[in-house]
């Protein structure tokens, strides 16, 4: 249940240059998402991923996102970029996402027939369940869910994605009321560029929701 006073959380994710990281910084993004998926184009190398992190003020979280990386490639990750929060955005299991012992986000594909009550239970110790769109690949496709295929009462917090952008967040917010949302191509002027106008008109909706929701609350 959220407090009228619940601020959604904002995760701009797919950043590759110190401009967009600043920027998005600017913007009130409360994470960044580094795209550690060699087949990404929005891809950053562990040593480019140091780099951009380094520029984050205090209280802005580093978000590492994996596919399918090895047992080793996961540990380079956690040894080279120990702060950033990990995101599974593959075909990684429970035991392999809880195998490392950290906190992390584990992205769910959202589709019809899709049990993420039952999801999220098998991972109690995920920080949150990123709510992406089921799409060729693995993700970053721009593409809306439907927003009714998540149920009340899941038991993590719930990142919602896939398709937003500053047109649709208020409404995706609204919808889903979740702990946070998270954008890539919805504030970009290609793979990987962003848009800091986006994304700072990306941040004014979120506001712009939470006030929507807190007054009907109050
Ligand atoms: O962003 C990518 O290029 C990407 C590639 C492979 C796996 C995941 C990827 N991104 C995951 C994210 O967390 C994106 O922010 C999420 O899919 C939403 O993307 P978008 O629909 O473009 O906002």
């Amino acid at each position: 249940m959220r407090s009228d006073l619940h601020r959604t959380r904002i995760k701009i994710c797919g950043l590759t240059r110190e401009a967009d990281v600043d920027a998005a910084v600017e913007a009130g993004a409360d994470a960044i998402g580094l795209v550690l998926y060699p087949l990404s184009p929005r891809h950053v190398s562990l040593e480019r991923a140091q780099v951009l992190a380094r520029r984050l003020p205090p209280f802005v979280q580093v978000v590492g996102l994996v596919v399918n990386a090895s047992a080793a490639e996961l540990r380079t990750v956690t040894e080279q970029l120990p702060q950033a929060l990990i995101q599974f955005h593959g075909d990684e299991s429970p035991q392999a996402c809880q195998a490392f012992g950290r906190p992390y986000l584990r992205a769910a594909r959202m589709r019809p027939g899709f049990d993420l009550l039952d999801f999220a239970h098998q991972h109690p110790d995920a920080q949150g369940i990123l709510l992406d769109a089921h799409v060729e690949g693995y993700g970053g496709g721009g593409k809306v869910f439907d927003w009714s295929l998540v149920p009340a009462g899941v038991s993590r917090p719930l990142v919602l994605s896939g398709g937003l952008n500053p047109a649709n967040v208020i409404d995706g917010v609204m919808a889903v009321r979740p702990w946070a949302v998270d954008v890539s191509s919805g504030v970009e002027q290609a793979k990987g560029i962003k848009d800091a106008g986006l994304m700072r008109r990306f941040c004014e909706a979120v506001r712009e929701a939470d006030g929507r929701l807190a007054d009907a609350i109050t």
